[in-house]
């Protein structure tokens, strides 16, 4: 099979407080993240919405300690599962290839070429599919293919998204219920799930598959653990004017505290390492929420990490796509069905109606957010809390 190369991509994040504004511009300079009709807005919007936010995030990465422990995470998760595909009769070389922050995907690629590995699996590390996580480095490395002829002697496949994976789902079940078993009336207890948000318009509009996915996962975890739980599904992290996916889980856990609930287990969903989200959103800020609504008993269950029945689900997942048919980079939209990957491309083209409307929307935002400004030293999108 010749040599045989993983390579995990995530999002990376920054590792000193310093590195925040870089970080942060590299993210809004993807325009799967933010969406612009004109190419040439793009970077001076992302210089000055990353110049605007970075007090505000660097504030919150100080309280989780100064860094993002993605890259750590991400470390260990790969010799993990190195070591288990080893234990397979699988030997592989990993490889993390970061979206926005070092280890960069590019830095990966350069090793892969270097190594001369001659196979190659794909592995994002979300289990559910969106433009904006798993499309965005689909499509970064896409373009290096386009640019490289060099990389086309590499065998490759790509995984497009994993959440029905069953050693995936067993160790979710298996970390909820560890944390259920820790209440006097586990059966009472509400399980919420909260998934990182998407706008809306990536769904109805661009045809983001991330909410289905995000609820057949939901759902297939609730019957892989099997209890008489009572749960809801709502999104997290909302940035910027526009409406996302909901509800929002801040809405939502007042509503239930509300409804009288006092006992409540909140599952991260759409990623699988401890991060920003988990450790400062929804371990301080959410906490804080559900407390002034009388969910005394808030617990969290931990990200899997490199949690033994996830990894070896990797394993399995890997040796799979190894002996499947190859996936192509170019074939993942079309096997998503519905999505329109890349809008941006099509406007070039003058070919989009919705994509185009709303990226008009997006752009004609800036610019007034920008002229007020200018003029009122302001920010709108501060007063709207994107900054
Ligand atoms: C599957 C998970 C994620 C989706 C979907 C996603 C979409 C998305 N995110 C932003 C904006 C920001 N994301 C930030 C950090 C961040 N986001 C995810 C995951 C998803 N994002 C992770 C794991 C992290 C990094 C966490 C870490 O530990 O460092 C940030 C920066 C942090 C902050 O300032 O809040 C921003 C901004 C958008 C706009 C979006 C969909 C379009
Ligand atoms: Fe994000
Ligand atoms: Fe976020």
């Amino acid at each position: 099979m010749g040599r045989v190369g993983v390579l995990l991509l995530n999002l990376g994040g920054p590792d000193r407080l310093e590195d925040v504004r870089p970080f942060l511009f590299n993210l809004f300079a993807d325009p799967e993240i933010i969406r612009l009709p004109f190419p040439w807005l793009q970077k001076p919007l992302a210089w000055w919405i990353s110049t605007v936010r970075t007090k505000r995030s660097q504030e919150n990465y100080k309280q989780i300690g100064g860094s993002s422990p993605l890259r750590r995470i991400t470390e260990a998760q790969a010799q993990a599962l190195q070591a288990r595909l080893e234990e397979k009769g699988q030997p592989t070389q990993m490889y993390i290839g970061m979206r926005y922050w070092h280890p960069f995907t590019e830095e990966a690629i350069a090793r892969i070429k270097r190594d001369g590995i001659d196979r190659l699996v794909i592995l994002p590390l979300y289990p559910q599919f969106s433009i904006s996580t798993s499309g965005s480095s689909f499509r970064l490395l896409q373009q290096m293919w386009l640019e490289d002829p060099k990389l086309n002697s590499i065998e490759y496949t790509v995984i497009p998204s994993w959440y029905k994976q069953p050693g995936y789902l067993q160790a979710m079940a298996q970390l909820i219920a560890q944390e259920l078993d820790g209440f006097s009336n586990p059966d009472a207890v509400h399980v919420f799930f909260s998934a990182h948000g998407v706008p809306k318009s990536y769904v109805e509009e661009a045809g983001d598959p991330y909410q289905q996915e995000i609820e057949e996962c939901t759902a297939l975890i609730m019957q892989t653990l099997n209890r008489p739980n009572s749960y809801t599904l709502a999104y997290q992290s909302r940035v910027g004017p526009v409406e996302w996916l909901q509800p929002y889980t801040e809405d939502a856990i007042q509503e239930l505290g509300q409804q009288g609930v006092q006992d409540m287990v909140v599952v991260p969903i759409s990623f699988v390492s401890e991060h920003i989200e988990t450790l400062q959103e929804i371990d301080m800020e959410y906490r804080e929420v559900a407390e002034s609504v009388g969910i005394h008993n808030f617990r969290r269950v931990p990200a899997l990490n490199t949690h033994t029945q996830f990894i070896d689900g990797m394993a399995d997942l890997t040796i799979e796509a190894l002996n499947s048919p190859s996936v192509k980079l170019s074939q993942v939209s079309q096997m998503k069905k519905r999505v329109k990957m890349y809008p941006q491309e099509r406007w070039q083209w003058g070919m989009t109606t919705s994509a185009e409307i709303w990226n008009g929307r997006i752009a004609m935002l800036g610019f007034i957010a920008l002229i007020i400004e200018l003029i009122t030293g302001k920010g709108l999108l501060h007063a709207v809390g994107i900054l």
